[in-house]
């Protein structure tokens, strides 16, 4: 027997109005690659209402703010859109459980469409049913046309094989380091009906208000969608509306293109190039590794055996035992042994790891040394190769990802998460970000 169907506006209404997510969704651990995902247990009908993308709902001007802080890992949960002549976004950054956030992309066939629902003056981001859906399936929405990294299958095979030995990442993940509010509170359900909702789409475009829901929304708004990677601010310009569209018509391409902003992807190349050094540490780790495991020449072995690592100012008196050189009249930046106060440049260190590299395998050294290795480099060596397989990932080389994961034995359905806590942490104080790095 068919189920009574709550007109979606109205259900939709309730829904947000009480903040809460509609029964019959669940979230399935998918992938490492894809993450996380929401799924349905009833069947659904066309043009139901499913979910809000729920967030905190800021203005243009703190969204291009949060644009420039933020790690491209929180920016995707950043939803842009067009509303009554001005731009919005829904910041669903903060883990808090709600299932919009994790609604993921599907260009080619996606179940749902997101649309902007005017209720009590504010803008809801809705997603409803493009079509019947049936218990098990995946909700999913355009996201809008940008170059999205997952959107390459041959990629996203590739993944599934190298991956495919990682276990599944935990579905709801409670982040308390984050500063960031919840967003607007409940609303009165005594609206009057519209007829429609605009669609809105994830990326860096806008959704207009219903009453301005044309055709251009559409494409504007189709950056809505749960903000690419890295969509610079001034992807944010807002087209003319287009006409109304309802439910059953086919999803708007997207006007604006989701690309990285190259002060974010310069200062991640300039960091690349050193966390390669870096991250070649992991190999026989020179850092904080016994004298006899290494080449490095000690000027003093006999109280030495062990190198504890910190890195530091060096006075310009010292020199660096490995290329014996004076570095500067000024003081510099390197590492020094806690115990026999020995100095290395940090790029003596790096060649000596290298040196070292072939020696033995990536894994039996990394467990032989990192128990050894000073927590000061540990973080700095952690937090660089979270960031180099970042780098990675947006160069959609997912190899290198796993490589990178596997240096610090981090599997890649942890690092996403754990990658989020450094950020948010980042965000706040140094020291909250050093505590994060260390929980890894
Ligand atoms: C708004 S989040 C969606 C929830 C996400 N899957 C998670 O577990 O947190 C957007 C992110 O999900 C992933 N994603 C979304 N759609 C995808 C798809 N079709 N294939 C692979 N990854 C996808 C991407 O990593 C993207 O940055």
């Amino acid at each position: 027997m068919r189920r009574r169907r709550i007109p979606p506006r109205e259900d939709a209404v309730c829904h947000v109005s009480a903040g809460r997510d509609k029964l019959g969704l669940d979230i399935h651990y998918i992938n490492a690659f894809k993450g996380r995902g929401i799924f349905t247990t009833v069947p659904f009908q066309k043009g139901d209402f499913l979910l809000e993308y729920r967030g905190k709902l800021i203005p243009k001007e703190e969204c291009e703010r949060r644009h420039r802080v933020y790690h491209d890992s929180l920016k995707v949960f950043m939803f842009e859109f067009k509303f009554d002549g001005k731009l919005w976004c829904v910041d669903a950054s903060q883990e808090d459980g709600s299932l919009g956030r994790l609604v993921n992309d599907n260009h080619i066939s996606p179940s749902a469409k997101m649309k902007i629902l005017n209720i009590n003056g504010k803008p809801h981001l809705c997603l409803f049913a493009s079509r019947d859906i049936s218990p098990g399936e995946e909700i999913d929405y355009n996201y809008g046309d940008s170059d999205w990294p997952w959107r390459c299958k041959a990629e996203t095979s590739q993944i599934e094989k190298t991956v495919s030995c990682l276990k599944p990442q935990p579905n709801c993940i409670p982040n308390n380091d984050l500063d960031l509010k919840h967003p607007e509170p409940e609303r009165d359900l005594d609206e009057e009906m519209p007829q429609q909702g605009s669609e809105a789409m994830h990326s860096s475009s806008v959704q207009d208000s219903e009453e301005a829901e044309t055709s251009q929304i559409e494409k504007t708004v189709s950056c809505l969608k749960p903000q690419p990677n890295c969509i610079p601010n001034n992807d944010l310009d807002l087209k003319d509306p287009e006409p109304e569209r309802d439910l059953d018509e086919e999803m708007p391409q997207q006007g604006s293109e989701a690309m990285h902003s190259s002060s974010v992807q310069d200062s991640e190349e300039a960091e690349t190039s050193q966390i390669e050094k870096t991250v070649s540490c992991l190999k026989p780790q020179p850092n904080c590794i016994p004298n006899n495991d290494l080449d490095l020449k000690d000027p003093e072995p006999e109280r030495c055996h062990s190198h504890r690592l910190v890195c530091t100012t060096i006075s310009s008196l010292d020199k660096c035992i490995q290329c014996v050189g004076p570095v500067s009249s000024l003081k510099w930046l390197g590492y020094k042994c806690k115990v026999c106060l020995g100095v290395w440049h940090k790029s003596c260190l790096a060649k000596l790891a290298n040196q070292n590299c072939h020696q033995s395998t990536q894994k039996e050294e990394i467990s032989e040394y990192s128990g050894r290795m000073d927590c000061h480099i540990q973080f700095w060596i952690k937090y660089q190769a979270m960031m180099m397989a970042t780098t990675a990932y947006q160069k959609k080389n997912m190899c290198q990802i796993q490589s990178h994961m596997m240096k610090i034995q981090i599997k890649t359905s942890h690092y996403c998460q754990a990658h989020q806590k450094v950020c948010y942490a980042k965000m706040t104080s140094p020291k909250r970000m050093n505590n994060q790095i260390q929980q890894i």
